[in-house]
């Protein structure tokens, strides 16, 4: 599949000029003639890079810069001028912008600049495109058909949704699918990504903001919440949200009206809000770093998209539909599949995904066996797992003596005992397939004392009394 190219320029002739070369050069080209249609655009089609004028009717370049870098965070932006003087070059590097083309430009520089821009996108320039943006949600396991089943029952309301889970279980996937479930399928979709907006503009990002209110704000402009009238906006990050901006947007969802930065005159909208999250929002709201009033707002109805971890049922069908839309001939050895079930895949669905994507290229289109597939993960972040180990231990010990105020807190040592072990019993049962007996010589434990902690914590409710040793 071609790399695709988003191209928003109101000068005929140089958008026709544009997608001819970038056509013959083999990319997927769309143009448009405004940014209002390129929010939507670069919503739905999430294209790998967008070559973008800064004059434009209607809402200009570099105002849309921000948003089209929080409705698709992936995609690098080439600005466009022929008015281009050190402010806007300025403003277009500050706004995010991938490259900045001066006009007159010849097309060679143009193609020079989206061969860099397409390059520059996660998936590099030879890979195939990412998932188109109605992608179905693949899952068998138990725990997904309960996710299934919340999507339906809710993605009729207007409910807020509020969608937890770690990063790249699918919570994305997840929100879209409310919206196309629901009445507001015609309407636009607008991810935002919170934490890619700038901060001190997020407030404006949001409800807009009227000429006059702040340096640069030049004229009225909308924000993404007005933008997706009839439609359905999706906060990922919420915690991200600044506590004053949180109030704001409570306003927003307990009237349906806007009032932009600045403005006197409030604006009616009708969005219904979907939000996601990675950390744990009531903690958030218990530490006074998010309201608790707008908590309960958005999270009308929670929808939990498990760890991979918890569903490795799915993880087959996962692997095999990934590796056939990266390579449509290529097949998974029945071992390469039993080390997909066993790994951790603390980078959830998304590192699965990599990790076809990168075992098919290594594959080449034929049977693909376990020295395919790249290194696993063996940190979480940019600090090895020793060292995120400590750090959450002590922020634990800190969190413990901070919650018990002037009582001394005590027996913290069976307490963090009794955090660890569901993990380091649970996931070494699952490594040794519920062998228990493998597990006891593992953990340098008797079997009795397996047996016990087994209990203690429910790790294997059905395997009461029986050592299924495998
Ligand atoms: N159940 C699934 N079936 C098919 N593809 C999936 C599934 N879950 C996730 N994916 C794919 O995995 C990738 C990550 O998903 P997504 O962006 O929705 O995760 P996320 O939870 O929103 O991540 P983050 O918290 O990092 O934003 C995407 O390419 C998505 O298409």
């Amino acid at each position: 599949m071609p790399r695709s190219i988003l191209i928003v320029d109101d000068e005929e002739a140089i958008a026709w000029a544009l997608r001819r070369a970038f056509e013959k050069a083999g990319y997927a080209v769309t143009v448009t003639a405004t940014a209002e249609d390129a929010l939507k655009k670069a919503a739905a089609e999430k294209p790998d890079a967008v070559f973008l004028d800064v004059r434009l009717p209607g809402m200009d370049g570099l105002t849309a810069l921000g948003k089209i870098r929080a409705i698709a965070p992936a995609a690098a932006i080439v600005v466009m001028t022929a008015h281009g003087n050190l402010a806007t070059a300025v403003k277009a590097v500050e706004g995010g912008a991938f490259d900045y083309l001066a006009k007159p430009f010849d097309l060679q520089q143009a193609l020079d600049a989206a061969a860099r821009a397409t390059a520059a996108t996660p998936n590099g320039p030879t890979a195939p495109p990412p998932p188109r943006v109605d992608d179905e949600i693949l899952g068998k396991s138990a725990a997904m058909q309960v996710v299934f089943k919340r999507i339906a029952l809710v993605a009729p309301t207007d409910a807020g949704v509020l969608i937890t889970g770690e990063s790249g279980t699918g919570k994305e996937l997840v929100a879209r699918a409310v919206h196309a479930n629901s009445s507001r399928r015609d309407k636009p979709f607008l991810p935002v990504h919170v934490a890619a907006l700038n901060p001190n503009l997020v407030e404006s990002e949001l409800f807009g903001h009227v000429r006059g209110s702040f340096t640069g704000a030049d004229r009225n402009r909308d924000g993404l919440l007005t933008l997706a009238t009839g439609g359905t906006v999706f906060l990922d990050e919420v915690a991200d949200i600044p506590l004053p901006v949180q109030a704001k947007l409570l306003r927003v969802l307990e009237r349906q009206e806007v009032m932009p930065v600045g403005g006197a005159v409030s604006q009616p909208v009708n969005v219904r809000i979907v939000s996601a999250t990675h950390v744990d929002l009531s903690a958030a709201v218990a530490e006074g770093r998010f309201r608790h009033d707008l908590f309960f707002r958005l999270n009308v109805y929670p929808i939990h998209v498990p760890a991979l971890r918890d569903r490795t049922d799915d993880i087959p069908l996962l692997a095999e539909t990934f590796l056939h839309r990266f390579a449509a001939t290529a097949t998974l050895s029945s071992e390469l599949k039993e080390v997909l079930v066993k790994r951790l895949w603390p980078g959830n669905v998304r590192e699965l995904r990599n990790a076809l994507e990168h075992a098919a290229i290594n594959g080449r289109g034929g049977l693909i066996r376990p020295e395919h597939l790249p290194d696993p993960t063996t940190n979480v972040g940019p600090q090895p797992i020793r060292e995120q180990m400590s750090r959450i231990v002590r922020e634990w010990v800190a969190e413990k003596m901070a919650a018990a105020g002037k009582q001394e807190p005590n027996e913290l040592y069976q307490a963090l005992l009794d955090e660890v072990e569901p993990a380091l019993v649970g996931e070494i049962l699952r490594q040794l397939d519920g062998n228990r007996l493998a597990a006891g010589r593992w953990l340098g434990l008797a079997r009795a004392t397996v047996r016990k902690l087994i209990r203690k914590h429910g790790l294997a409710p059905d395997a009461e009394g029986d050592d299924a040793e495998g």
